[in-house]
């Protein structure tokens, strides 16, 4: 996807949410179990439900990869089902030498034809341009993660004075440009994305850690919008769990229009 039509459909849809399906067999209601794909079923119900109110979908890929040849079945059907205008993103933390990475993208992008795929940066930048050379996807890169080790090495002190992400950050955006390269910086470190804006102004960020992790939506809108919106923020278990029951997919898609409704406001309060 084209970084104009991913601004077209926030400013359209007037909302900057990404759902996560992060789908747990474990999870999911009972009568679901029933169907030959569970997995793909309970999806396909939170797609039909979500969709008016998000611009992308992220399956993390941990979650389909455990369950074997099955989990990757329910994958590529999901990946199918997704209305083509919607970005996806495989959370799949990827990156190995040159000639593995071209295989990783060629999984993802050939193969499965996903929109984008995180990154981890660790082996810098011979393992990330390989996913950067296919046409209108995205390189989403590890940044400033939402969890608590992130402080062990992304906020290191270098000797000339910066953090690890910030190096991070600076290095790696001259590697691919705002059109084809993302970063993931947690909601849960919000209050450093002004600093982070400093560094890139223009990129798209995937904010992870909105619901059940705490992150505060207002905050990260106030400190990292930019003149197209610039951000895509997740949310998966708040969603997609919100309710244990048969009527998951009606709460699902009350949770995502609460916070649909609550990026109109920031979208004309913070653009
Ligand atoms: O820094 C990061 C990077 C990735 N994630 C992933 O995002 C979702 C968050 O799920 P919630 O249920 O909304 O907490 C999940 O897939 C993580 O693996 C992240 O949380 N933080």
């Amino acid at each position: 996807m084209k970084r104009e039509e991913l601004v077209k459909q926030i400013k359209s849809k007037e909302s900057y949410l990404c759902i996560g399906l992060d789908t747990d067999l474990k999870k999911i209601p009972a009568s679901l179990q029933k169907f030959e794909d569970p997995i793909f079923e309970f999806n396909k119900r939170i797609i039909d439900a979500t969709h008016e109110y998000c611009v992308a979908y992220k399956p993390n890929i941990a979650f389909y990869e455990a369950m074997g040849s099955k989990g990757w079945d329910s994958l590529e059907k999901t990946l199918e089902y997704i209305p083509k205008e919607i970005f996806t993103i495989a959370d799949a933390k990827r990156g190995d030498i040159g000639n593995t990475s071209g295989l990783y993208a060629r999984a993802f992008f050939d193969n499965m034809n996903f929109g984008s795929v995180t990154v981890a940066p660790y082996m810098g930048e011979d393992s990330v341009t390989p996913f950067l050379e296919f046409k209108d996807k995205w390189v989403i890169l590890l940044a400033l993660t939402s969890n608590s080790g992130s402080k062990d090495f992304q906020m290191m002190k270098l000797e000339n004075g910066q953090y690890l992400y910030q190096e991070v950050l600076e290095k790696s955006s001259k590697w691919g440009n705002a059109s084809n390269l993302m970063y993931v910086v947690g909601a849960t470190q919000a209050t450093l994305l002004k600093d982070i804006r400093k560094i890139i102004p223009d990129h798209f960020l995937l904010v992870p850690g909105v619901g059940a992790q705490g992150g505060s939506l207002e905050e990260v809108s106030q400190n990292g919008m930019n003149k197209d919106c610039g951000l895509l923020v997740n949310a998966s278990r708040s969603i997609i769990y919100a309710s244990s029951g048969d009527d998951f997919n009606t709460k699902a898609k009350e949770e995502a229009i609460k916070l649909r409704d609550e990026m109109k406001v920031y979208l004309s309060k913070y653009l």
